[in-house]
């Protein structure tokens, strides 16, 4: 049995628009486990909710509904010096490592940051100790301590924002699409990094992204999104060799591969709905190839079979 590091419960996520009666729904009703010492990726198109669902797991934001369970507790309900706590064991790595680090501080001050908010009264000695094990773990060389952002790649940029992120050793990091930025060559390299530091520090990884080829690299287990519901939760694995919904079918189809090459594929068509007015019945209903009657007005329940759970109508 898996332990379980952090549970979502029941999580609904509306943003208001300029129109008074309606919403983006965002995140409707979701839940989803993640282990201890796992990758587990969410995947979807754009706007399907994978980072606000990223960002409320960690209590970056707040649902409407729902509960983020750390450790037997609500994050949500928690203030204070207790909140501060569980919030050094969720950490997050964004997209762009450039927008997300100040540029006016040093390599060295951006590290040193996390850890002197959690380690007050450490002397200064330590922490500049602490900072550059951290910055060898992650491959930056010591002598760039007082460089600043500006100063390196983007590559390097990235392992810069993976050092702060990893620096409390937290038992959870949602990383946000976090090589999409990057060249493929060097998204290969801060994969590999983040494998690396996985084996290394025991971390769960909660890894948003649309590029399945770097999913299937990097995740144990895989859920598949599509406008703010979970279609399909399963082991990596068995998701790419033999997926069930019509949407992980497609999605699939889509990855450009040797194997697929020239094969008559059935292509995702058209637009993705609007989470404003979400269609009645499946969400995917209107972009599906075998859209049965059932699927046009009833919502399909999320629903677990040996390790792996759909919510489609045609699979029973
Ligand atoms: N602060 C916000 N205010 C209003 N709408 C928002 C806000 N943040 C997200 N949304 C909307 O919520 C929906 C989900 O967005 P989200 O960014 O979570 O999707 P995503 O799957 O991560 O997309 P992408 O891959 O493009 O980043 C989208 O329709 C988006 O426009």
């Amino acid at each position: 049995m898996k332990n379980v590091v952090l549970s979502l419960k029941n999580i609904v996520k509306e943003f208001p628009t300029s129109k008074k009666n309606k919403k983006v729904h965002a995140i409707s009703n979701v839940s989803l486990d993640i282990y201890e010492n796992e990758t587990l990726a969410l995947v979807g198109e754009s706007g399907c909710g994978k980072s606000t669902l990223g960002k409320c797991a960690i209590g970056l934001i707040s649902p409407n509904s729902g509960k983020s369970i750390f450790l037997n507790e609500n994050i949500y309900e928690k203030k204070g010096e207790e909140l501060k706590q569980i919030k050094k064991n969720l950490q997050i790595i964004f997209q762009d490592p450039y927008a997300s680090l100040n540029p006016r501080m040093t390599v060295g001050e951006i590290i040193a940051e996390p850890i002197i908010t959690h380690n007050k009264g450490m002397k200064k000695e330590d922490i500049k100790l602490k900072v550059l094990d951290l910055m060898e773990d992650v491959g930056i060389r010591k002598e760039y301590y007082n460089r600043y952002p500006h100063q390196f790649s983007g590559g390097q940029r990235q392992r810069i924002g993976i050092a702060r992120a990893i620096a409390l050793n937290p038992k959870l990091i949602v990383c946000d699409e976090p090589v999409s930025a990057l060249d493929v060559s060097i998204q290969s390299q801060v994969l590999n990094l983040l494998k690396d530091l996985q084996e290394k520090r025991k971390a769960s990884y909660l890894f948003i992204s649309h590029d399945l080829s770097v999913v299937n690299f990097i995740a144990d287990r895989v859920c598949v999104m599509f406008l703010g519901k979970i279609c399909e939760i399963g082991n990596t694995d068995d998701i790419f060799e033999n997926p069930l919904h019509p949407y992980t079918k497609l999605l699939l189809d889509a990855i450009p591969s040797i194997e697929n090459a020239g094969r008559q594929k059935e292509m995702l068509k058209g637009e993705i709905p609007s989470p404003i007015d979400v269609p009645s019945g499946c969400r995917f209903h209107t972009r599906c190839p075998y859209c049965m009657e059932v699927c046009r007005t009833d919502e399909p329940v999320l629903s677990e079979k040996n390790g792996r759970s759909v919510a489609c109508h045609r699979v029973k």
